[in-house]
């Protein structure tokens, strides 16, 4: 362990805490949480859920064997926060990307640091927030002014994550964004997510064209879809099921890179793409919001059993 000046000291001084202790991984600053009933790490870089796990179970996220913990460097695996903006800048709603002045896919604030704004434990559950002040520190990237207050809660049940989105410019505020989540398969190609049936997608491997989707979304090499739905899902895979419950969204993008676009990826071994899916909770393409001077807008998810 070693000290860092984004230790906040006050009330959230390590000797108050029973389950939860700082530790350095690799590069980053994280917190490690070790209940009785359940294990997590949560890095302060992004507000990077990377482990979550009840105890005696395997865990629940996914995390590339080559994943790097650096400063600025997306952790590739667990849940990666895509904020202000989800994706390609250029891809977003006009309202969205004219805020932006940058390439960069899925926002800054996975790469950026938060700063640890509580942490609450019981004999049950932890609760941890973080939050991410988007002020003038960030204007090269984009035009705006907005608080972000990431709120983890843990226990034998799962985990939730509620991002609340505050608008603090003067103006309307448009956005996009997403809780990427990273899950683990033993078997791509027998695995399947149920409850986006019946709605439709943006295939952004086609053009970006809408297609109608039928029944279980199963896969067949890559795969990247924005669905048009923010209804609770489940992912049956060969080594067990999980159910993903949204809030505040209504779409939800579906994402496996496939061998060929494997190879491309930075941090994630050649043939990873057999053993994870992304399903991440958005509010992405038309489903972006848009928010007045004050208002908030939570999106949230709970990653619970089957
Ligand atoms: O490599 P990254 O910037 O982390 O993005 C990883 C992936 O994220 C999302 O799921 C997008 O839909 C994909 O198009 C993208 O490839």
């Amino acid at each position: 362990m070693s000290e860092s000046s984004h230790r906040p000291s006050r009330a959230l001084s390590p000797g108050q805490w029973s389950f939860t202790r700082w530790a350095t991984i690799g590069h980053l600053e994280a917190l490690v949480i070790q209940h009785p009933l359940f294990r997590a790490t949560l890095f302060l870089q992004g507000a990077h859920l990377t482990h979550f796990a009840p105890s005696g179970e395997s865990e629940w996220l996914w995390l590339s064997d080559t994943a790097r913990f650096e400063p600025g460097r997306a952790i590739r695996g667990g849940i990666p926060v895509c904020w202000p903006w989800f994706g390609d800048p250029q891809r977003n709603p006009p309202e969205v990307r004219k805020r932006i002045h940058s390439d960069k896919a899925h926002g800054f604030a996975r790469t950026a640091l938060w700063k640890l704004e509580d942490v609450r434990e019981n004999a049950h559950e932890i609760e941890i927030s973080l939050s991410l002040d988007a002020n003038e520190d960030f204007a090269e990237e984009w035009r705006g002014r907005a608080l972000a207050l990431l709120t983890f809660h843990f226990s034998v049940r799962g985990c939730q994550l509620a991002l609340t989105t505050t608008n603090l410019s003067e103006e309307p505020l448009a956005f996009s964004q997403a809780l990427h989540t990273y899950l683990p398969t033993p078997d791509i190609t027998r695995t399947r997510v149920l409850g986006l049936g019946y709605s439709q997608y943006i295939d952004t491997l086609d053009n970006w064209e809408y297609k109608p989707q039928e029944g279980p979304v199963y896969f067949d090499g890559e795969t990247d879809r924005i669905y048009e739905s923010g209804e609770p899902l489940k992912i049956v895979t060969p080594g067990g099921s999980r159910r993903l419950t949204p809030v505040g969204s209504d779409s939800t993008v579906v994402w496996n890179p496939g061998p060929e676009k494997a190879r491309a990826l930075s941090d994630f071994p050649d043939s990873a793409w057999k053993t994870m899916l992304c399903v991440e909770t958005a509010n992405a393409a038309g489903d972006y919001r848009v928010l007045n001077n004050g208002q908030s807008h939570t999106l949230g998810v709970l990653i619970g059993r089957k």
